[in-house]
């Protein structure tokens, strides 16, 4: 089947219950791009990435990956096609670091029971990148959160999927560490052409690393666009109720408050 647009979101409402949570969301995702999804809390920004990762129950024909509706996708094609990092992970059984990067290779290795060279290759090239190695025989319930995180977000690497979805990958790592997978994920999505999309709560990262970006608000898309033309002081007051200050040093830019 054909397509335009490699990830298409399509008049996307969704509700749990009966509480609406999102409200006719749209979007193009196209790949080489890493894109920011930001705004208050609960305004919706986790929602929409289970929506595109196929965990929540997405509705007809309102998401389509490479023209396909994912709500026809086989599970295993999907996971072929998407990785997502979630906001809350625990990791309760004492698998090594390299063991659950591995489990990233899943959807090529007939459940596991298949891993080529190939995966192993992967898994060693994963932990390289994600600077793992010290950590490879490392239990994972015995981790700090910050190299859990590191791990989890690993795991996805290692799944060599076309998207890769991420919520808030960053909220546990020190200031090192932040800068290190952001400038891992922008390097993935350039060198191999991925679609990266990040809920991102720290607006300075965001402004200064996503290439375009969507500003929700109760579960609606209030903006989107280049970083600088939509993280104005005008509209992080109309989102958040907050006043800022804009500074623009150079190539680098600053909100404070
Ligand atoms: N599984 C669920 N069942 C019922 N309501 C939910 C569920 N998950 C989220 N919600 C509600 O949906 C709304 C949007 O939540 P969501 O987690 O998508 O927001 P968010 O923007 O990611 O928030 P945060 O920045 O706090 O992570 C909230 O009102 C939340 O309480």
């Amino acid at each position: 089947m054909g397509y335009e647009v490699p990830l298409q979101v399509k008049n996307l409402s969704f509700a749990y219950d009966k509480q609406d949570v999102l409200h006719q969301v749209e979007g193009d995702f196209y790949q080489g791009t890493f894109y920011g999804i930001a705004g208050p809390n609960g305004s919706g920004k986790s929602t929409w990435l289970k929506l595109m990762a196929g965990l929540n129950n997405c509705p007809h024909n309102r998401i389509h990956i490479f023209g396909q509706d994912i709500h026809k996708m086989p599970r295993m094609t999907l996971a072929k096609k998407i990785s997502f990092v979630p906001q809350m992970f625990n990791m309760k059984y004492a698998f090594t670091v390299e063991e659950v990067i591995m489990m990233g290779r899943y959807p090529y290795t007939n459940r596991m029971t298949n891993i080529t060279q190939e995966d192993y290759d992967k898994v060693e090239k994963t932990l390289f990148e994600t600077n793992l190695m010290s950590l490879r025989n490392r239990h994972v319930n015995e981790l700090s959160g910050g190299e859990l995180q590191r791990v989890v977000i690993a795991r996805a690497i290692a799944q060599d999927t076309d998207i890769i979805l991420l919520d808030e990958p960053i909220s546990h790592l020190d200031v090192h560490y932040q800068f290190e997978i952001i400038a891992l994920l922008k390097e993935i999505c350039r060198n191999q052409n991925k679609i990266v999309i990040s809920v991102l709560h720290d607006l300075n990262i965001t402004m200064n690393h996503c290439d375009h970006i969507f500003l929700m608000k109760e579960g609606r898309i209030i903006k989107q666009g280049e970083p600088l033309k939509i993280l104005t002081e005008e509209n992080i007051d109309e989102v958040y109720n907050l006043k800022v200050n804009m500074l623009i040093n150079h190539d680098k830019k600053w909100i404070t408050w």
